[in-house]
């Protein structure tokens, strides 16, 4: 997946070809102002006031206590993010693609992404700082109080809702699998999609103090508790247990170095059952010398929080193999961008 400018008429098409419009400032300055306008528009109510169907600016500033002028230029910003519709006589309304991300009541919402956006914004702020010094802002490393890991965990958890049943469904158990183990499980949605499909497993969820306490409190909301435990400790050092029927390594890898990965990966060689699954869920970028995408952003991303990075399939395969695993299959995602789902075994 690329980043690009959409043009709207051949004028702009030809002048994209031409290279005509310095696409680096298009870039930098209309991919701030969305990322911020989509922001404001969660925190400032406008989603959730919308859903009670479509208003004029007057009334929507009235009810959310804004200005008039500040609720119109937001909604015609939003308007251009196709966030939000315009409909004849100058009401606004959700728009209806957009609907299933930014009704609050729909399953599909993603608000509380939006919303740890300000806590991304804040790290992108260092980001410059991170490169000269190599100094990551380390948010693993955050108190475990700190209001930062709810937003991160609610955030993920969003994301885990839209794909877990597509993940799950492409993670084939050894038959009577009892227990899995979620390797820095965080909100534990993934496990427990997993727990729901087949009959009899149960699966603990391994992560930091920070993340566990919130991921608790999300698995006993959905009344899942029966199906999974979370248990605080660092995947790095903690006992692992076992033997596991499978275990999950989701988004974590990329939080890791390469020597990190290839450790914890021996020692999930030791936790798992002979006949067990190994399952990770990463976000790939392309070998080095494939045409660019948007997947060194992700990488730069890692980089900044942690000091890691996005791997190719190659550097993930070479983790695994390291460690004494064959990767059985591989496939893409639908419902993340870029996120492949691996599925390995002992060697
Ligand atoms: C990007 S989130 C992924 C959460 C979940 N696996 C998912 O795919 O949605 C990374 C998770 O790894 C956890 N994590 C990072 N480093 C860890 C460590 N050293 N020990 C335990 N958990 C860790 C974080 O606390 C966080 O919950």
């Amino acid at each position: 997946m690329r980043l690009g400018l959409k043009a709207d008429n051949l004028l702009e098409r030809v002048a994209g070809w031409l290279n005509l419009a310095p696409q680096p400032v298009a870039h930098a300055f209309f991919g701030m102002m969305a990322s911020r306008t989509l922001m404001a528009g969660v925190r400032l109510g406008v989603y959730e006031a919308l859903t009670d169907g479509p208003v004029s600016a007057e009334t929507l500033a009235a009810r959310l206590k804004l200005s008039q002028e500040g609720t119109r230029t937001l909604l015609e910003a939003l308007v251009a993010c196709e966030a939000v519709e315009r409909q004849r006589g100058g009401r606004y309304r959700l728009a209806p693609r957009a609907r299933r991300w930014l009704d609050p009541r729909s399953p599909n919402y993603v608000g509380a992404f939006l919303e740890f956006n300000y806590a991304q914004w804040d790290w992108w702020n260092k980001l410059e700082g991170t490169v000269r010094t190599g100094e990551a802002v380390d948010i693993h490393g955050f108190a475990p109080d700190d209001a930062r890991w709810r937003d991160y965990i609610h955030a993920m958890h969003q994301l885990a809702r839209l794909a877990a049943p597509e993940v799950a469904g492409a993670i084939p158990l050894p038959r009577g699998a009892k227990h899995v183990l979620d390797l820095g499980g965080a909100h534990g949605w993934f496990a427990a999609e997993l727990c729901l499909r087949n009959k009899g497993l149960k699966a603990t969820v391994l992560d930091l103090e920070g993340s566990a306490r919130v991921g608790r409190e999300i698995i006993a909301s959905a009344g899942l508790t029966h199906l999974v435990t979370h248990r605080e400790g660092d995947i790095l050092t903690a006992e692992l247990g076992g033997p596991y029927d499978g275990v999950m390594l989701f988004q974590v890898m990329h939080h890791l170095s390469p020597a990190q990965n290839v450790a914890l990966l021996r020692r999930v060689r030791g936790s798992l059952a002979p006949k067990g699954t190994l399952a990770v869920l990463e976000y790939l970028r392309e070998d080095r010398d494939a045409p660019a995408s948007a997947a060194p952003l992700i990488g730069l991303h890692y980089f900044l929080t942690s000091g890691a990075a996005a791997y190719t399939p190659a550097e993930v395969e070479g983790f695994l193999d390291d460690a004494g695993f064959r990767i059985e299959h591989s496939r893409p995602i639908r419902h993340l961008p870029l996120q492949t789902l691996l599925v390995a075994r002992l060697d």
